[in-house]
């Protein structure tokens, strides 16, 4: 990583963010990025299920459940956990710029505890673009979409190229996703329709 500025709040310079037109529609499910992944995988027992929604913006909104087995303190949601729940939300607005980027920095608050049983109400929203550098937000809020502010996170994620993970990932499961044509289709439609 070079030094020259790992903020997460774009500079002044920065570019406003544009909604790629073959996003999904508002409204529409964004997808899973991977059918194992901890955050979103439908086929991920142990993950958090989540959903996003794309929204009218660079946006996407998606709904956590707070399970027992995400407990921290008796009955309360863990903080990893509810990090993990934002860094998702905030990763599903790959699908909203076709971009495919990972977090290279998040920052989180934790402003109310999360009880276990909760609805997590997430929205995430890309802020701005440097390059190859995105920056977003997104926050957790209780008793429904316009309820309290739980958790909020400011994230800086960095653009990267399918080879990122072909080169980084371990074989066994980079092999099984290079088998599945639909998820290569996918992947390599993110890098060649900027
Ligand atoms: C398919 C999508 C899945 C989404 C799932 C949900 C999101 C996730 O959890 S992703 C998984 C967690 N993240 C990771 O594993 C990433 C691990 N890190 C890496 O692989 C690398 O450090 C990576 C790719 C982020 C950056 O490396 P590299 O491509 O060499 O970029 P590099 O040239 O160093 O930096 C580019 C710019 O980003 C900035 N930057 C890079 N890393 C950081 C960082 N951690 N913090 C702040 N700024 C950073 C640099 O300062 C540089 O800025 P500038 O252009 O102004 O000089």
């Amino acid at each position: 990583m070079s030094a020259t500025n790992t903020a997460v709040q774009p500079p002044a310079d920065a570019a406003a963010p544009v909604r790629h037109p073959e996003a999904p529609a508002p409204g529409e499910p964004v997808g899973s990025h991977y059918a194992n992944c901890f955050g979103c995988g439908p086929d991920q027992p142990h993950g958090l299920h989540l959903a996003a929604r794309a929204g009218e913006g660079v946006d996407i909104t998606a709904e956590f459940t707070v399970r027992p087995e995400h407990q921290g303190a008796p009955g309360l949601a863990h903080g990893g956990v509810l990090a993990t729940a934002l860094d998702e939300a905030l990763g599903a607005l790959n699908w909203i710029l076709r971009v495919i980027s990972v977090t290279g920095r998040l920052e989180t608050d934790y402003l109310r505890p999360v009880p276990v049983g909760s609805v997590l109400h997430l929205s995430a929203r890309v802020t701005a673009r440097a390059g190859r550098k995105i920056y977003a937000t997104a926050e957790g809020r209780l008793d429904g979409p316009d309820g309290p502010v739980a958790v909020r996170a400011d994230a800086l994620f960095i653009e990267v190229k399918v080879d990122h993970f072909i080169e980084n990932g371990r074989q066994e499961e980079i092999q099984a996703v290079m088998h599945d044509p639909d998820v290569r289709r996918q992947a390599r439609a993110f890098e060649v329709n900027p």
